[in-house]
């Protein structure tokens, strides 16, 4: 046990109060002393909430080879365990996520575990995986997407399983992020789909810097895990020993997961709890150390409620931001085969409005080794895709601007719009999915462009512009006109 050499230091010799960590911060306890610490000498500016949310999804319900699947017993530690977490965490509830095509595809002992998770069905959430446990992104066609859903929507219906809880789990997480634009349609027809989960975005390490968005409709959660994957099925075989997972809960990885995160949905799959039952030694242990070490309050909420306070505590994530799928080789794997991403634009011509940009364009597009994207309906040369609300639309439909067939293998494609320059959101945006896109600015005399402008807003009737010289314009002081001002 490293010493606990944590001062305080009331700063009466210079006024400056501190508190001095000796022993660094890789002891679990000097990591909690630290953010004390934090709020201490901040007077609680820099606080976390005691609150903490957990959901823990068993993913995989009637999925699983022979000898890995749940027997009756497993399904009744399974509600002991629930009603001793309950006791823990107010409002827990296992939420199970089912994929109907395997019901009773165990052995005898094991069908009775199935009809025994349904005979409790009641004492459960329950969500929707795939019917077949297929990877959505492998669907091309929304309909047959649809079509096996409603598979599992027909089992969930005959066999009594409540069907709106509006949230789902998609095996492997794919068709989540990268986002697979059927797997969104078919999820909001079927299920009426309005929160789901994922670790992919962005896939990174450590968890508690994954992030949340929303995309047509569906929050998208980030989401744990706490060390225990489909094939952790017992504890002698648990990678790094049991002495590695017992450090995760106490005071590790899995421990500290929850001290970072105000709102964790954790993963797990059916396998962890039958076999050795590892989940539920996980959970219950720690939830205990939790409880026995930190004052944290600890609840837990469905999918819907959590989803709606993740966005209320980061409303600033609410907004997605899109990476380049193929700079990342998971997330290659769970994107369809039909995607493309090596027409994105290797050039961007950002602009400013009324600088001659249309003229470069146009030089541009004549050139035999480059290639523009494809002409908008409503915005013709112009995508206008990072500066607008066309990001929301996802990346599929900046994609469509660039089919593979827009370019043969020596071209390099560009994009154009001028509206580029002083939109705030482009930086962040364009450098997440086009990180060594060359940027082309042009820099024209300001007054020139001003007028410019001006000419051009007149053209298209605004008011302002009509009834005043550009003169009177440029030249307004903050006494005049707001209308003026506002043009200025
Ligand atoms: N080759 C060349 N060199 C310099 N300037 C040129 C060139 N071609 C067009 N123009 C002038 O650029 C103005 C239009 O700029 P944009 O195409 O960027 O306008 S827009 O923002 O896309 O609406 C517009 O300026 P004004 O005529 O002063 O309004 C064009 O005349």
């Amino acid at each position: 046990m490293p010493l606990a050499t944590v001062v305080q230091d009331h700063g009466r010799l210079d006024g400056v109060q501190r508190v001095l960590f000796g022993g660094g911060l890789q002891f679990w306890l000097h990591r909690l002393l630290f953010l004390d610490a934090l709020s201490y000498l901040s007077h609680g500016q820099l606080s976390l909430s005691l609150d903490r949310w957990i959901l823990v999804d068993i993913d995989d319900i009637f999925v699983g080879e022979r000898g890995t699947r749940l027997h009756e017993e497993d399904v009744a530690a399974l509600l002991a365990s629930q009603a001793a977490l309950q006791r823990l965490v107010s409002g827990f509830r296992f939420n199970l996520g089912f994929s109907a095509k395997y019901y009773h595809h165990g052995t005898q002992l094991e069908n009775r575990g199935d009809d025994s998770l349904l005979k409790h069905k009641d004492h459960f959430t329950w969500f929707c995986h795939m019917w077949n446990h297929q990877q959505p992104h492998l669907y091309n066609n929304v309909t047959h997407l649809e079509a096996e859903m409603m598979l599992n929507k027909q089992f969930a219906i005959e066999h009594g399983i409540p069907t709106n809880s509006s949230y789902s789990v998609s095996p492997h997480h794919s068709g989540v992020y990268p986002v697979h634009e059927p797997l969104y349609e078919a999820w909001r027809k079927v299920w009426d789909v309005k929160v789901t989960s994922t670790e992919e975005y962005p896939h990174l390490r450590p968890a508690r810097l994954r992030r949340g968005f929303r995309h047509k409709g569906v929050m998208v959660l980030p989401r744990q895990t706490c060390g225990l994957f489909t094939h952790t099925l017992l504890l002698e075989r648990y990678p790094g020993g049991r002495h590695r997972l017992d450090r995760s809960i106490q005071g590790g990885e899995l421990f500290q997961t929850v001290i970072n995160n105000p709102i964790n949905v954790f993963m797990t799959h059916m396998s962890n709890y039958g076999n050795d039952r590892l989940a539920l030694y996980t959970f219950e242990s720690v939830v205990k150390f939790l409880r026995c070490w930190t004052n944290v309050r600890l609840a837990s909420a469905p999918p819907l409620a959590l989803a709606e306070k993740y966005f209320q505590l980061r409303p600033d994530e609410l907004n997605p931001l899109w990476g380049n799928p193929c700079d990342d080789i998971r997330h290659r794997r769970i994107w369809s085969k039909s995607k493309w991403c090596g027409t994105l634009p290797k050039v961007l011509v950002i602009g400013p409005q009324k600088t001659g940009s249309t003229a470069l364009y146009t030089f541009l597009a004549m050139h035999p080794s480059l290639a523009p994207n494809l002409p908008s309906p409503t915005t013709y040369e112009e995508l206008q895709f990072f500066n607008n609300n066309n990001y929301l639309k996802g990346l599929d439909w900046y994609l469509n601007f660039f089919p593979p067939s827009l370019t043969n293998t020596t071209q390099i494609t560009f994009e154009k719009s001028a509206t580029y320059f002083d939109g705030d959101l482009v930086p962040r945006r364009a450098h997440a999915l086009l990180p060594n896109a060359k940027i082309i600015a042009i820099l024209i005399s300001p007054s020139k462009r001003a007028y410019s402008w001006y000419q051009h807003i007149r053209s298209h009737g605004d008011p302002v512009a009509n009834n005043y010289t550009f003169h009177t314009v440029i030249t307004a002081n903050d006494s005049a006109p707001k209308p003026l001002r506002d043009l200025r």
